[in-house]
């Protein structure tokens, strides 16, 4: 067979692969300070320096790399990542270096957006009136505002290059207690601040330091009335698009958000009683509606209609039986190229498994068997639970169901892996890094092909 000259840049990068498969570090490290940019590069054999230090046991040399801010998640031509070829040719020491180090390879899942607990709830407070109304009018005590279920926001300024686009406008009590007058205000305990670095030490050891407590108010006030409390700041509330909006908030924030939009959410739906049609009235600092209709059923034993309500979702990302490829959908309302994971509404009497096979069918004509709980996430879109699973199919063809998503495929590991490494692509755009089906398909990539 005929061999062609390397360009001077590919010879460059076979020589750098070369020192990467003897586990020449000094060699490594020198090619690397002349061209940072070899760090990803792959050779003829589409493997990069990683998979080959892998490959042949070199853990000097794969240490070498992650500390230059190399990528784990690029595969092979056989949809493995470094992680999958140490695992495979045993290098144990190595598969477990790859796992510990970061987020990305570990097969396990980072904290998920909407799921920091920022404030300590404290729901035993929620029935000892005094102490709340104490509470309401103390000067540390913190406020947020909703018009109806959106929350006042201003936009952060101060790190352009930050996701973190909008913050939680916070008030005092003088700068709210009139509207605690009106009939239709909702006001809703959220919890007390969690102690951290920031509260004051010597108050903490004297035991003098009493957490603030945190308060979200719904009000169906006009909007523009309302903004005027913020004294010409560049506030708003996240009405248009609000799911773009509310995934531009720091993490502690998004917690709180989730929390509070899903209560007055529910008191917007529930204003009567849904038993008897009789009116209600609000306790346990907004997390109760009690019947006013005294011989009403709702008051005798446990309703749960009484209590915030949240709908059970399932989402799933389901793999191919060959293991080597995933299942995604996109609705019509996705953005140009989206593609997402599959998710329903729990039915009734529905166990989570049933629930994913049965949308799964419904939705792409897909059969599923084995189906693993990974993890949750809150969605206050505005009261979801999501509920995040692994399916693995037992059938490969798609027949979609055109009344609920617009298109299915399967999707390679090699496909999935360089949308989430290069961004996106016009074949495939994955959703943000906030979503829980973001974080399914990352999960499935980073982990071991055998699940
Ligand atoms: N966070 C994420 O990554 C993510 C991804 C996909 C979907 N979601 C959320 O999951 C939710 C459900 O997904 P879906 O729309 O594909 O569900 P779905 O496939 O069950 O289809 C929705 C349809 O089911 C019916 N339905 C059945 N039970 C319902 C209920 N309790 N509430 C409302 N409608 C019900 C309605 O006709 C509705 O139009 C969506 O509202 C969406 O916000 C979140
Ligand atoms: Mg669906
Ligand atoms: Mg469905
Ligand atoms: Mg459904
Ligand atoms: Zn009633």
């Amino acid at each position: 067979m005929a061999s062609f000259p390397l360009s001077a840049k590919e010879e460059i990068v076979e020589r750098f692969l070369d020192a990467a498969v003897r586990g020449d570090l000094p060699q490594l490290r020198m090619l690397l300070t002349h061209t940072p940019s070899l760090i990803n590069q792959t050779g003829y054999s589409g493997w990069t320096a990683l998979m080959l230090a892998a490959r042949n046991g070199h853990y000097n040399v794969v240490e070498a790399l992650l500390s230059h801010g190399c990528d784990k998640l690029p595969v092979n031509s056989s949809s493995q990542t470094a992680y999958d070829i140490a695992k495979f040719w045993g290098h144990s020491h190595i598969s477990n270096l790859l796992a510990q180090t970061d987020d990305r390879c570990s097969g396990v899942l980072p904290e998920l957006y909407f799921c920091r607990e920022t404030l300590d709830r404290q729901s035993d407070k929620r029935t000892d009136k005094a102490w709340l109304e104490a509470q309401q009018s103390d000067p540390n005590t913190v406020y947020l505002l909703f018009s109806n279920i959106n929350p006042m926001v201003s936009r952060c300024e101060e790190d352009k290059s930050s996701e973190v686009l909008n913050k939680l406008c916070r008030f005092r009590y003088d700068g709210v207690k009139d509207l605690f007058q009106k009939p239709t205000t909702k006001l809703i305990f959220l919890g007390v601040e969690k102690m951290n670095s920031s509260s004051s030490c010597s108050q903490v050891q004297e035991g003098s330091w009493e957490p603030p407590a945190w308060f979200a108010i719904g009000t169906d006030e006009d909007a523009t009335e309302l903004l005027k409390r913020c004294r010409g700041k560049n506030c708003f509330f996240t009405t248009f698009s609000p799911k773009i909006d509310l995934l531009t908030f720091s993490e502690e924030e998004a917690g709180i958000v989730a929390h509070a939009r899903a209560v007055l959410v529910w008191h917007n739906r529930y204003s009567f009683c849904p038993i008897c049609g009789s009116g209600t009235s609000v306790e346990e600092g907004g997390h109760k509606r009690r019947c006013l209709n005294l011989k009403c059923r709702s008051l005798k034993g446990v309703y749960n209609t009484c209590y915030p309500q949240i709908d059970p979702v399932v989402i799933m990302l389901v793999v191919h039986p060959g293991r080597n490829q995933c299942l995604l959908g996109r609705k019509k309302s996705y953005p140009v190229g989206m593609f997402s994971c599959l998710a329903g509404f729990i039915e009734p009497g529905e166990a989570i498994e049933d629930a994913v096979r049965r949308e799964v069918e419904e939705e792409s004509g897909v059969k599923v068997g084995l189906v693993r709980y990974i993890c949750s996430q809150p969605w206050p879109m505005p009261s979801n639970l999501m509920i995040g699973c692994l399916a693995i199919a037992t059938s490969t063809n798609i027949k979609v169901d055109q009344n609920e998503i617009e298109e299915a495929r399967w999707f390679t590991r090699q496909q999935i892996a360089e949308s989430l490494h290069r961004g996106a692509n016009p074949a495939l755009m994955l959703p943000p890094s906030q979503t829980i089906a973001h974080q399914l398909i990352r999960y499935w990539i980073c982990k071991n092909a055998n699940l």
